[in-house]
């Protein structure tokens, strides 16, 4: 096909315009959203061959102090009402590790199960609530074998980076307006972490292929 001049200069017009437009279309829109303080401002990158650290509660005096010996993975926001949230923030942020590198080093006296009833026995400090470790004790879930952990709680850098977002609509029953869900699904999608309204599809397979061969 032939194009005389003016064609052609139309056309990188075109193209000129059209990548203005979509470099404006990719600048962050929803920057005035807070989801989590460990992704509200970037979110850390993990460190290769990390391989754990300590977690400590929010305690003055006689802190919980847990050790992690090993790398964590699935790290994820979780918008359910049960994960623990530090004040102020929508989300919780969560990870998996083995049970078996999962140990209370210091004031093992202070934890106490928040709900004996739910599948993750939540283990949170008395003296400030906050969730040290969650535990499976069904040995027929799941996720028998993993615990919950909230690296957040650690002084050291290079834990797994959170990949997703999941029970993103149950922010709804902690009390968020429901018209706000656009702009936090679209904060999610912005800052890497995609939502999800359980757990993301490898996760969700996961349970599947596990309830298949028990069935
Ligand atoms: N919509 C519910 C969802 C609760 C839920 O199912 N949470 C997930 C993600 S942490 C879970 O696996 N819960 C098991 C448990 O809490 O033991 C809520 O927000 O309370
Ligand atoms: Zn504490
Ligand atoms: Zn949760």
């Amino acid at each position: 096909m032939r194009c005389n001049r003016e064609e052609l200069d139309l056309g990188i017009l075109d193209i000129f315009f059209k990548s203005g437009d979509s470099a404006s279309s990719s600048a962050p829109k929803y920057t005035h959203v807070k989801i989590h303080p460990q992704v509200d401002n970037g979110i850390p990158r993990e460190t290769a061959g990390f391989s754990g650290g300590t977690l400590k509660c929010k305690c003055s005096s006689k802190p919980v102090v847990v050790q992690i010996s090993d790398q964590t993975a699935h790290n994820h926001v979780c918008g359910c009402t049960k994960c623990w949230k530090p004040s102020g923030a929508i989300f919780s942020q969560i990870a998996v590790v083995g049970r078996d590198k999962v140990k209370v080093t210091e004031n093992e006296d202070k934890l106490e199960v928040v709900d004996r009833s739910a599948a993750i026995q939540r283990h949170a400090c008395t003296g400030c609530g906050t969730h040290m470790y969650g535990r499976i004790e069904n040995d027929g879930h799941p996720f028998f074998g993993l615990d919950f952990v909230h690296t957040e709680l650690s002084p050291q850098t290079g834990w797994a980076a959170p990949t997703f977002a999941a029970f993103v609509s149950s922010i709804i029953e902690s009390g968020v307006d429901p018209a706000r869900m656009d702009e936090i699904r679209g904060r999610l999608r912005e800052i890497g972490l995609p939502p999800y309204d359980c757990l993301s599809p490898p996760l969700m397979d996961a349970i599947a292929t596990h309830v298949a061969k028990h069935s």
